[in-house]
């Protein structure tokens, strides 16, 4: 089994996890991993610029239908919502989802322990159009700049170890700091009604050709159905916005006990001053597709489409 991915520690890590996983269905398997440094890692500048984040699956996608690997782990979040499944490839599997929340980490020994303690002006650094939006929501003064790079590099920005970043805090995802073993840092999880995660956050979706019998059937066996149908729910919601990589939406679909499923949307002007809200569950909300059309519905009656439109792509 040949298994594609991205090169950065993270992708790495969330490989091994696959790798363990496939190893406890058939002991003997003979596991390679083959990590790609796709264009858009090695591009400093706004990623926008260079066809969106959507590089970073593309050329793993097109090893895969090439054959040159036999399946691949992306991030569902990664995925770009507005374009159809490439030819050939599916989904077999979503993996059990891990914790969603966005959280807060500071610089090595700063005292602050949450949004609330920074002083005005303050900068907080982020990569996501969406994180920066629910920020300013909460704190208008706050002045947010971006930061890419691997999450390790990130953290070691935010030190000052390396680079000239000079941020009183950083917001990034938690499941990501969990799969490296740096959950250490965090100084503060915003719940998700603080901050709203994105469609497929936490989400490890494995990728296989259409016509791998035998993979796609291995793959299917470590199926999480439960985190499928809220990944369904959600990235219907974005289809059928029609979100381009710039636009802050965020979408989170969670399961009742009673099996119910609630899914809230909500889509923000770049500043977070204006904003769509939907929240659709209960009883005629359990076919997944049907609730992600209905949420996207209600944000579009509130003119989700001239907020999204009314930023540059
Ligand atoms: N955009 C990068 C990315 N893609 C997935 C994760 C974290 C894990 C996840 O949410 O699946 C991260 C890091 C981050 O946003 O901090």
């Amino acid at each position: 089994m040949r298994i594609g991915t991205r090169s950065s520690p993270l992708a790495l890590a969330q490989t091994q996890q696959v790798a363990d996983l496939l190893r406890r269905l058939v002991p003997d398997l003979t596991i390679e991993t083959v990590p790609t440094t796709t264009e858009a890692d090695k591009w400093q500048g706004d990623l926008a610029q260079l066809g969106g984040k959507g590089l970073f699956v593309k050329a793993i996608d097109q090893q895969l239908q090439r054959g040159d690997i036999d399946m691949a782990v992306h991030c569902l979040k990664d995925v770009p919502g507005d374009q159809p499944m490439p030819q050939g490839l599916i989904f077999a599997a979503m993996l059990p989802r891990a914790d969603v929340r966005d959280v807060l980490v500071v610089p090595d020994g700063s005292p602050v322990k949450s949004l609330g303690d920074l002083p005005p002006g303050a900068t907080v650094a982020t990569t996501a159009v969406r994180r920066k939006a629910q920020i300013l929501a909460r704190r208008p003064d706050l002045n947010v700049v971006r930061v890419r790079g691997a999450v390790g590099t990130r953290l070691e920005k935010l030190d000052g170890k390396t680079g000239d970043l000079k941020a009183d805090a950083m917001v990034l995802a938690r499941a990501g700091l969990e799969r490296l073993g740096m959950t250490d840092r965090i100084v503060y999880e915003f719940p998700v009604q603080e901050m709203l995660p994105a469609v497929g956050a936490a989400v490890l979706a494995l990728e296989c050709r259409r016509d791998d019998t035998p993979v796609a059937g291995l793959l299917e066996r470590l199926n999480d159905p439960k985190t499928q149908t809220e990944a369904t729910a959600e990235r219907v919601m974005l289809h059928g916005l029609r979100g381009h990589c710039n636009s802050p939406i965020a979408g989170y679909c969670t399961t009742e006990p009673d099996g119910q499923l609630s899914l809230r949307g909500m889509v923000f002007s770049r500043d977070g001053s204006t904003f769509a809200h939907a929240h659709i569950w209960g009883e005629t909300s359990n076919d997944p597709g049907t609730l992600g059309s209905r949420v996207c519905a209600e944000l579009l009656r509130q003119d989700a489409r001239d907020i999204i439109d009314g930023i540059p792509h």
